[in-house]
């Protein structure tokens, strides 16, 4: 695959990116990675909300010193921006998670790693240059899942965010292209895990009879993760209040508000709608993080807003990693951040700590 070294004086929005990447990565694959669960009316959610907020203007404040660094599990970072976890990233670029990785090390911008990346984690680990995380999809083989984690550690992840909101999921536009992982997207880290067991005659009647089901991550397997991890554990995919107090009672150093980009369950909220209630219950107990449809400098501003530490972006950087390599995953991260700076300065909050629910408009 070649890649435009060049990226078009018309390309000034992450918006922007989204056709030149969808010009470039085949069709079936495009249809994955856009597509969210049965009628997306939660993909769509998610955007529709974060417009429905409205941040109110200060002026003549001074911002002298501005900047938009965070604390975050003992690191200060240079933006609240992440790289979500994004499985199969050579669909977009023959190198994959290792060009996301260069443009996000020049953006000193941290990522995280899927578990179905088409990198092992220890060559991940020897070319990544700044900070990262490992996500998790605990398997149906435990032995096999914590040797995974044992390897992320070695490898030098930071962290582990298990994903929590995707034991299943039905994604029709998926299912119209009928497509499948190619060989070359291979998930390299899930090679030797053996199928999950059958259970049953009515096998493929039932999604609860689906083979690994009934072997899906529990609260336990939080436990039982905490036990040998060397390092932080933050659960991704919590919607609920409650979920998150389980988190916290748990023990784990984080939680990430996320409806995995409207990919899982259809017809829940927007994550930026469900995150003000999260972030009450945690009530700054542990870092809440959030992702869905950010877009602009401006949904990252209101999340921060409504309580959220962090953000993390998905369909975006993988748009720039199609359309221009490591540059294009760089230039999707500089352009949020010019964004979110702009925002602040006209919002006048010098640092992230001062954007604050005070920050928006109140009907
Ligand atoms: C193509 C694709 C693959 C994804 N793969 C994973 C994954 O392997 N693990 C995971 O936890 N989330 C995965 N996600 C969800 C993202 O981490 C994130 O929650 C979501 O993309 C955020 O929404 P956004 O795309 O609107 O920014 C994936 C999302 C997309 C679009
Ligand atoms: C279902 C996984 C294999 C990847 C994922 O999380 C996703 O496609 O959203």
């Amino acid at each position: 695959m070649s890649h435009a070294p060049i990226i078009p004086h018309e390309v000034v929005s992450l918006a922007d990116y989204e056709p030149l990447a969808r010009a470039r990565i085949e069709a079936g694959a495009w249809e994955y990675i856009a597509g969210g669960a049965a009628d997306e009316l939660t993909l769509r959610e998610n955007r529709a909300a974060f417009d429905r907020v409205k941040i109110l203007p200060r002026v003549l404040e001074d911002m002298a010193g501005a900047n938009t660094r965070v604390e975050l599990l003992g690191r200060t970072w240079e933006t609240p921006i992440f790289l979500a976890p994004v499985a199969y990233q050579k669909l977009a670029h023959a190198d994959g998670e290792i060009a996301t990785a260069l443009g996000a090390a020049a953006m000193k911008t941290g990522m995280i790693l899927s578990t179905q990346a088409g990198v092992s984690v220890e060559d991940f680990g020897k070319s990544a240059q700044g900070p990262w995380w490992f996500q998790l999809y605990i398997q149906h083989d435990r032995a096999f899942t914590k040797a995974l984690v044992q390897r992320a550690e070695a490898a030098g992840a930071e962290a582990l965010v298990v994903t929590v909101d995707a034991p299943v999921h039905l994604r029709n536009r998926e299912q119209r292209a009928r497509w499948r992982i190619p060989a070359e997207a291979e998930p390299v880290n899930l090679r030797g895990l053996a199928a999950a067991p059958a259970r049953g005659a009515d096998e493929e009647n039932s999604i609860f009879n689906a083979a690994g089901l009934a072997l899906a991550a529990t609260w336990k397997d939080v436990e039982w993760l905490r036990s040998f991890a060397k390092v932080p554990v933050i659960l991704k995919g919590i919607l609920s209040a409650d979920d998150a107090e389980l988190a916290v009672k748990a023990g784990v150093a984080g939680v990430i508000v996320s409806n995995h980009g409207g990919r899982t369950l259809d017809t829940v909220p927007a994550t930026i709608d469900a995150l003000p209630r999260v972030v009450e219950r945690v009530a700054g107990r542990v870092p809440v993080l959030m992702d869905g449809g950010v877009r602009r400098g401006t949904d990252v501003f209101k999340a921060l807003a409504l309580g959220a530490n962090a953000v993390l972006i998905g369909r975006p950087y993988v748009w720039g990693l199609a359309a221009a390599g490591p540059v294009g995953v760089a230039h999707v991260l500089r352009i949020l951040r010019a964004e979110l700076e702009v925002a602040m300065v006209l919002a006048g909050c010098p640092t992230v700590g001062r954007i604050t629910k005070e920050a928006l408009w109140k009907p």
